[in-house]
């Protein structure tokens, strides 16, 4: 069966609008602020669907574009004022970022209270220690475990073999998977023997940036198979990290490039946005008794 991701974002999204109006009934209104840095062709693309989401969901959004040669203290005092911007709820920096900024000090400024891809150390340590309480976790990882619980995956017991362990996915998804007591294994460039590992996973996650990576022969019959990969081909086709036509008669479950996990990122991004708001006026409020 094919996972229909934009369903399952649509569904989202008709929530979050709720959630909003909500807000808004209090005069209360969310807003997002997207850093983005350069010309980066797909960037561009994903900070405006994000913005134009925001919009029809109600959320204020404010796009910060800066040249691909600015410098780290331009960013940094940007992601600032951002901080202390009352207006703001949700900061978020599009990645990636040209080699001369330093990514991981720009995303250590961030309010970890406005962290919209719950990448901050704070927050992403709270997620590994699995602790309760609020606090944001990276959207896409958060898309996946939303489509594998709207589709009655099991996860207690489950092997899932993570392709790929990037910050962005592949690491918050395993602290994820484990807190709901899966065995995760990670699979890169490094690993030995990596198709006795996949053909072993119940649910195989793919986000390696490689078009194609993963064929039939990588994968076990009745698998559940997660592709999070986005290549665009010189054709200007999109694919996967996944071959979908031989692995998808093979598989149980399978989501398409596109079509898949891309919606749910930023359908998570949105009520995100919102949580943030309402936890910080939810912070605000115990302070002032
Ligand atoms: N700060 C961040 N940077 C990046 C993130 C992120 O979560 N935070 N993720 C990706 C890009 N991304 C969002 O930013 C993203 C990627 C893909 C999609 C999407 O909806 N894809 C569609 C196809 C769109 C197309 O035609 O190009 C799909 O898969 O159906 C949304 C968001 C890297 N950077």
């Amino acid at each position: 069966m094919i996972i229909d991701g934009k369903k399952i974002a649509r569904e989202i999204n008709a929530k979050t609008r709720q959630q909003v109006a909500a807000l808004k009934a209090h005069q209360l209104t969310p807003g997002i602020a997207v850093i983005v840095v350069g010309d980066d062709p797909a960037s561009q693309i994903y900070t405006r669907t994000k913005h134009r989401l925001a919009q029809k969901l109600g959320i204020a959004s404010t796009r910060y574009h800066f040249p691909a040669d600015v410098d780290q203290a331009t960013v940094l005092q940007q992601v600032r004022k951002l901080n202390r911007d009352d207006s703001v709820d949700a900061i978020l920096v599009q990645a990636p970022l040209p080699a001369q900024l330093n990514g991981e000090e720009i995303v250590n400024a961030i309010d970890p209270a406005k962290d919209a891809d719950g990448l901050h150390p704070l927050n992403l340590g709270r997620l590994y220690a699995k602790q309760g309480g609020h606090y944001p976790v990276a959207c896409t990882p958060r898309g996946i475990m939303t489509l594998l619980k709207q589709y009655q995956v099991p996860l207690a017991g489950a092997n899932v073999v993570i392709v790929g362990r990037s910050l962005l996915v592949g690491k918050p998804l395993l602290a994820l998977l484990n807190n709901q007591n899966a065995t995760v294994t990670f699979v890169g460039r490094h690993t030995k023997k990596r198709a006795t590992l996949t053909r072993q996973a119940d649910i195989l996650i793919v986000a390696a940036g490689v078009p194609g990576l993963v064929k039939a022969g990588d994968v076990k019959a009745g698998a559940v198979v997660i592709d999070v990969g986005i290549n665009r081909l010189p054709s200007g086709k999109l694919v996967g990290d996944v071959d979908f036509a031989g692995v998808a008669s093979l598989a149980r479950l399978i989501t398409p490039v596109p079509g898949g996990v891309g919606p749910l990122t930023v359908a998570m991004l949105m009520r995100q946005t919102v949580e943030l708001a309402e936890w910080r006026r939810e912070r605000v409020a115990s302070l002032v008794g």
